[in-house]
């Protein structure tokens, strides 16, 4: 049956739990991180994460219907150590974002406050067969969160913004003709982290995420910020522009969200 967009039908993130039983459960995503309560462990610091990148990692950019989507075949993108016990392997980046010059917009908030918009960069663990296996494992994904803030531009960023023109509905997408190293969007100190294990953020919401939350804020221009909003969706009043495509957070029920950091 035709679900619309599932931000915006019915009473949206709320009333997920009637077709998907599971955004009540125990490990859901995002969550706020109370920095008075996450708990700095050493071992993550002793076992660094290792994020490896590479510019010729991805091929195409997708507008999903509730984002845009740059989708990597994952050659030479690895995640390993930190949490994690196996090596990860990158399937995508995306993002969520609200809107005009709103505060809200990230999908995780630190001490309460939002940040305008948060990127997900997506990996699956390789011990499953691909990414469709490993989606709806406990140890399944590890997704790097990244908050966007206002600030200076990023050029980097802009280039696949550049692509928002080519793909303004559901289902189109383009190849990527030019190399693009999404570790250019990791922010310049992407040693300090949180982590813990939640979900998906949207339905399926397969609690199968070790979520790896960046500190630091990747700094972006306010109009970047604002061409996010280019991108189109499909609401119940038509087709306009996409925005607010984030799930507020759920209680953290009984997790403890770890710091690499002191
Ligand atoms: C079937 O694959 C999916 C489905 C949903 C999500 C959502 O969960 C998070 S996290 N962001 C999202 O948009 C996904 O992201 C990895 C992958
Ligand atoms: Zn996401």
């Amino acid at each position: 049956k035709k679900r619309g967009n599932i931000y915006l039908s019915g009473a949206g993130p709320s009333a997920w739990h009637e077709e998907y039983p599971v955004a009540k459960g125990k490990r859901q995503s995002p969550v706020d991180i109370n920095t008075n309560k996450t708990k700095f462990d050493p071992k993550l610091a002793a076992d660094p994460l290792t994020i490896r990148f590479s510019d010729s990692c991805c091929q195409s950019i997708v507008n999903t219907g509730i984002s845009f989507q740059v989708t990597s075949n994952g050659a030479g993108c690895e995640l390993s150590g930190g949490p994690l016990d196996s090596t990860y392997q990158f399937a995508q980046f995306h993002a969520h974002w609200g809107a005009y010059l709103k505060t809200t917009g990230s999908e995780h908030t630190v001490d309460g406050v939002s940040y305008p918009a948060e990127l997900h960069l997506v990996h699956w663990n390789t011990k499953y067969d691909d990414f469709k296996d490993a989606v709806d494992k406990p140890d399944g994904l590890a997704v790097i969160a990244v908050f966007f803030k206002r600030g200076k531009e990023h050029p980097g960023f802009g280039k696949i913004q550049d692509l928002f023109s080519k793909i303004p509905a559901k289902g189109a997408k383009v190849n990527i003709d030019f190399e693009f190293n999404p570790g250019l969007l990791m922010p310049p100190d992407s040693e300090n982290y949180w982590t813990y294990l939640g979900s998906l953020t949207t339905p399926p919401l397969y609690e199968s995420v070790t979520w790896i939350v960046m500190k630091e804020p990747l700094e972006v221009s306010v109009e970047q910020i604002a061409i996010l909003r280019t991108l189109l969706w499909e609401t119940p009043n038509g087709v306009s522009q996409m925005y607010n495509n984030f799930r507020p957070p759920v209680p953290l029920r009984d997790r403890v969200i770890r710091a690499s950091f002191g």
